[in-house]
């Protein structure tokens, strides 16, 4: 049974939560974490986990058929069944038992239930059978609860019983039809997973897609979801939705019907902060935490929000980065020790501004750090932009017949550093890290030119970027 008092108390068993929780007790603090369904959350069961294994057989296969030889090879269709068991072992058939053992093994004790934060460093439990727990925290409280998916308030949706995240991807049958409302990553990418999987496949965005990456990458996306088969519909708004036993009709702003089995609302997410007890500590419910670069609510000496649920980056990665960040902060505080929170320090998120790598696993992949052009604009870099035709270095023509890929590379003129990088083509994901090196290490244009790709690989888009940049300017 666990005691009552903590030095830290984690609300909500997430990716964050947990590495929040993992650095307080390598920091020789004690931790609970308090979570009212699976300890993994959202990223193990319904997120990436599961989204990412829905896509990889088809991407695999597809990878085959573009290169001569292979293609001859593999002539059959996706096994469908054995892509949903595969799915299914990763989610440990939602079951968090072995993450359960993981808390255990790490020294972090478990509450299962609801958390609500009832006062000052206080948080009640309420377990599934009512019972309710107070624990107390010596040093601090971290909200770590994550997001929901956003249901737009589009006419009839709601009663419509649309399809979420968590549907898409945990469904046990492909239905032979999806409509996707929305065009960002969730439905980018659950589009390319259900195309893959034989589902007439109807994407409708209100504009266009990816619309937070490079112009580029929604345009090259845009073009090979289409040759998925993918019904793309862009600049379209959806006006009405209703369900009858044909399925669901979907009426476009055109005074279009899309008739289809399930409808996915892939329309943004929501901060899970509404019943967690923010209103007992003079917070407003309902909103996006907002935290300083420690992760610590502002005015506050005990509170943090970490992961989604504070609305910096709403990425597995990032959140726990930012619980690296966190629980190494509270840990410090805790034992009286240097709080090193300049920019770039132990102790703050700094890369949340300046680098953020993310990667879309779309027909093509994106792969994308830092700002992209219009954001160094706006932010008044004078820049210089450098594109370069991904299909035009060897490594790539070696690696799939017909490779056709872009990359563009953001610098700033002034100090010759590169603020943003982003490559959309087949397998981009793993090129992604040596941008990230480059842009935290503010490494000088001159100096990467010692930083050689080995020939013949797709990485040999930085020696066309270089060249094209010039040796020169630094
Ligand atoms: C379809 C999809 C695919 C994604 N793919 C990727 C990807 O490929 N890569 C990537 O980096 N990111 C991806 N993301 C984003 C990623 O899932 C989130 O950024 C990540 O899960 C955030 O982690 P978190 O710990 O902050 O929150 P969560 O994972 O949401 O965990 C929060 C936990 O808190 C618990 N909780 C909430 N309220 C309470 C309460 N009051 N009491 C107790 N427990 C509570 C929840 O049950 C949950 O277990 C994807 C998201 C979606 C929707
Ligand atoms: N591979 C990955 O890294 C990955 C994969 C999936 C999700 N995620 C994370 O999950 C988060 C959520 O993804 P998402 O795709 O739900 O959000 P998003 O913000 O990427 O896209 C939301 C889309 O919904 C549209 N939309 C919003 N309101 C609408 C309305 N009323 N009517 C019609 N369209 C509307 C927007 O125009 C946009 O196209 C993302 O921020 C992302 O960070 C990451």
């Amino acid at each position: 049974m666990p005691t009552d008092e903590y030095d830290l108390i984690v609300l909500g068993g997430g990716p964050v939560g947990e590495n929040v929780a993992d650095r307080a007790v390598q920091g020789g603090l004690t931790a609970i974490i308090v979570e009212s369904e699976l300890v993994g959350g959202e990223c193990s069961y319904w997120a990436c986990m599961p989204s990412k294994a829905l896509l990889r057989s088809a991407q695999a296969l597809r990878a085959a058929q573009h290169v001569a030889g292979a293609a001859e090879a593999v002539t059959g269709t996706l096994d469908v069944r054995a892509v949903l068991a595969r799915r299914n072992s990763f989610t440990s058939d939602w079951s968090d038992d072995g993450q359960v053992g993981w808390l255990q093994s790490a020294g972090i004790d478990l509450a299962r239930g609801h958390g609500r934060i009832s006062g000052p460093r206080e948080v009640t439990v309420t377990a599934e059978d009512g019972t309710t727990t107070v624990l107390k925290a010596r040093h601090a409280v971290a909200i770590s609860t994550g997001t929901d998916a956003a249901i737009p308030p589009i006419d009839g949706l709601v009663n419509a019983a649309p399809w979420t995240s968590r549907e898409a991807t945990s469904a046990q049958e492909i239905p032979a039809s999806l409509a996707i409302i929305g065009g960002g990553v969730v439905a980018v990418e659950m589009a390319t997973a259900y195309a893959g999987l034989g589902a007439k496949v109807t994407l409708i965005a209100r504009s266009g897609l990816l619309e937070k990456m490079e112009p580029f990458a929604g345009e090259l996306v845009e073009k090979g979801l289409r040759a998925l088969g993918v019904d793309i519909r862009t600049n379209t708004g959806t006006t009405r939705v209703s369900r009858d036993e044909a399925g669901v009709t979907v009426t476009l702003d055109d005074g279009t019907d899309i008739v289809a089995e399930e409808v996915l609302a892939a329309t943004g997410r929501t901060p899970r902060s509404r019943d967690i007890g923010l209103e007992t500590v003079d917070l407003e419910p309902g909103k996006y935490v907002e935290t300083d670069d420690t992760l610590r609510v502002p005015g506050s000496d005990w509170l943090y929000a970490v992961g989604d649920v504070n609305g910096r980056v709403l990425l597995t990665h990032q959140g726990k980065y930012q619980a690296r960040a966190a629980g190494d902060v509270i840990a410090a505080r805790a034992n009286g020790d240097d709080v090193d929170d300049a920019a770039w320090g132990r102790h703050v998120a700094t890369a949340d501004h300046a680098a953020v790598p993310q990667v879309v696993f779309g027909e093509p992949e994106v792969a994308s750090v830092g700002l992209t052009a219009q954001a160094a604009k706006d932010a008044g870099y004078e820049t210089r932009v450098i594109d370069q035709d991904l299909g035009a270095i060897a490594g790539s023509s070696l690696r799939e017949d017909g490779y056709s890929g872009q990359a563009r590379m953001v610098v700033d003129a002034a100090r010759d550093v590169i603020l943003g990088v982003t490559f959309v083509g087949p397998d981009v994901a793993d090129l992604l890290q040596a941008a990230t090196f480059a842009i935290v290490g503010e490494v000088p244009i001159s100096r990467l030119w010692h930083a050689v790709p080995a020939y013949p690989t797709v990485s040999e888009v930085w020696l066309r970027l270089l060249e094209q940049y010039g040796r020169e300017s630094a």
